[in-house]
């Protein structure tokens, strides 16, 4: 049987995977999926009913029990495994991205390759941090002596309730599982609709990996039916969670779980008047533009001092004419944007900026959901692109006078994901990045996620938690102490 041969059911919709083992649902009902390019059906997976979704969490509680138990070394050595699978079987779940989320050919493989190494990186890093513990003694408190020894260490949360997003379905998927059952976690993972194919096929790499059944589960279909049922479900013990508004209405809904949350990004990029201009303009093309601008971490709002802006807006729309535009499969750099709804979002920000004096430095052109790449200049803050996310190829240009003004500009958004300030004075550059309340602050490069192990955070309402390889592994556990309390005070002589 080929590899993704049983991951495959009837009409050619993809099964869910319950308890080890890939299943129809009993509902008998398919969630399609709409390829972005086409607009036509791309993929079909199971709609999963609610008895399903119980006995995927059924299943990830049992096994998690044998799992704490599993040695960490044995845990990482299924998902080095898993690694392997996944760089051996690469190019169909690569495939699946491009036809379901339109991701450009060769980004859609290096996100499987990506993700592999995500996978062995956590492997690696979890043997050893998830093996340190902490001894603390008493006399360190006023008025105590050193007679009890608290020995503190990280355990399992139990049910990790995994949702990630379209746009990397794989890559925020594994970061997501890698971490939960390294930490020895079970996993609940509710793909996006958008991504399921690939998610399935992602899925099947763990399973031939011989994870023992129940740890990993995949349920389908639409989050808006079976989402709240997931997210409150009683057996959940951790949500990790990547997306937009959802997250915000996720949090309000859930209990007492902890919570890690991605959610949007509205990233700023400082242009000082010092800057390498040609540095700048370059990344602000790669980085607002790759993926079609629908990465949270994308360049969102340029904010170019007056005195070097024209020179910046030129050099930007220099670059941006170098961009293809067309099919993922042709590997475009700009492609379909997700749905035909998104598409019409993104017009409406690029109209009301037009309506209000923004000036567009290429003609307006979308033909379905293909949007050209766009920069947006003179843009001001009464234009509702100055605040909001497009998730598109489109950026706005805003010339301010000074520093503060940008800074002002970073900080009155409640997107809070990352930022970006460009200048050649290493001074100003600390004191700007202290001054943008945003998770992170890259200097002299776009905004980006990775590598996947630096730490990842958003503000406000872009976040709750930090991610990153180290960190997630952090938030996947609680710490247990056990306090040995010794007759008498004992102290080593060295
Ligand atoms: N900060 C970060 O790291 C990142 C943030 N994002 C943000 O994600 C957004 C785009 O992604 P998109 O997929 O459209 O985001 P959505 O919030 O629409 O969906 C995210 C996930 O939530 C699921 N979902 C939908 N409704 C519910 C519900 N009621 N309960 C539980 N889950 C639900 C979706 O499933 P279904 O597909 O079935 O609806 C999907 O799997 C952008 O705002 C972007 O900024 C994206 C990547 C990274
Ligand atoms: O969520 C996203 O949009 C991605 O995680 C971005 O990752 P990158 O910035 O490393 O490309």
């Amino acid at each position: 049987m080929a590899f993704y041969d049983e991951i495959v059911g009837k009409h050619g919709a993809f099964k869910a995977y319950i308890n080890g083992e890939w299943i129809e649902s009993r509902s008998g009902k398919f969630q399609k999926n709409v390829n972005p390019t086409t607009n036509g059906v791309a993929y079909q997976v199971q709609a999963c009913t609610r008895e399903e979704v119980d006995a995927a969490y059924a299943a990830a509680k049992e096994a998690q029990k044998l799992w704490a138990r599993t040695p960490l070394w044995k845990r990482a050595e299924y998902l080095h495994k898993v690694d392997g699978l996944m760089k051996q079987n690469a190019q169909p779940i690569a495939d699946c991205l491009v036809k379901e989320v339109a991701k450009p050919a060769k980004d859609a493989l290096t996100e499987v390759i990506r993700s592999g190494d995500l996978i062995s990186y956590t492997a690696e890093e979890g043997v050893r941090a998830l093996g340190e513990g902490k001894l603390l003694t008493s006399d360190s408190f006023p008025g105590q002596d050193r007679t009890k020894l608290c020995l503190s260490q990280k355990v399992p949360l139990g049910v990790v309730l995994c949702i990630p997003p379209f746009n990397y379905p794989v890559n925020l998927a594994v970061s997501k599982i890698a971490p939960a059952l390294m930490a020895g976690n079970s996993v609940v993972l509710k793909p996006p609709t958008q991504g399921a194919a690939a998610g399935a096929h992602m899925v099947q790499c763990f399973h031939k990996a011989g994870l023992p059944k129940g740890l990993l589960n995949f349920v389908t279909g639409k989050g808006s039916e079976i989402g709240d049922y997931l997210t409150t479900h009683k057996a959940v013990d951790c949500i990790s969670f990547t997306g937009g508004d959802t997250g915000l209405s996720i949090c309000q809904k859930a209990g007492m779980v902890p919570i890690q949350m991605e959610l949007g990004g509205k990233d700023a990029c400082i242009v000082c008047s010092d800057a390498d201009l040609d540095l700048a303009a370059k990344n602000i093309v790669k980085g607002g533009f790759s993926y079609s601008g629908q990465r949270c971490t994308a360049v969102k709002v340029v904010l170019v001092m007056e005195d070097v802006a024209d020179k910046l807006v030129d050099m930007v729309v220099e670059g941006v004419k170098g961009l293809s535009v067309g099919k993922p499969e042709d590997d475009c750099a700009i492609t379909p944007v997700i749905s035909e709804s998104s598409a019409n979002f993104i017009e409406g920000l690029v109209k009301d900026a037009e309506a209000k004096g923004a000036t567009l430095t290429t003609p307006y052109k979308r033909e379905a959901n293909l949007i050209w790449p766009l920069l947006i200049d003179h843009v001001t803050p009464d234009m509702r692109i100055a605040w909001e996310e497009p998730f598109g190829p489109v950026i706005p240009v805003r010339r301010v006078k000074n520093i503060d003004e940008a800074i002002a500009h970073c900080n009155d958004n409640n997107l809070a994901l990352q930022g970006c300030v460009f200048t050649r004075d290493i001074n100003a550059a600390m004191r700007i990045s202290d001054a943008m309340e945003t998770g992170t602050v890259q200097v002299n490069s776009a905004p980006a996620r990775g590598p996947d192990h630096f730490p990842f955070q958003g503000f406000r309402d872009s976040g709750i938690g930090s991610q990153g390889i180290t960190n997630s592994l952090e938030m996947m556990c609680k710490t247990k102490t056990t306090v040995i309390n010794l007759d008498k005070p004992s102290y080593t002589m060295g």
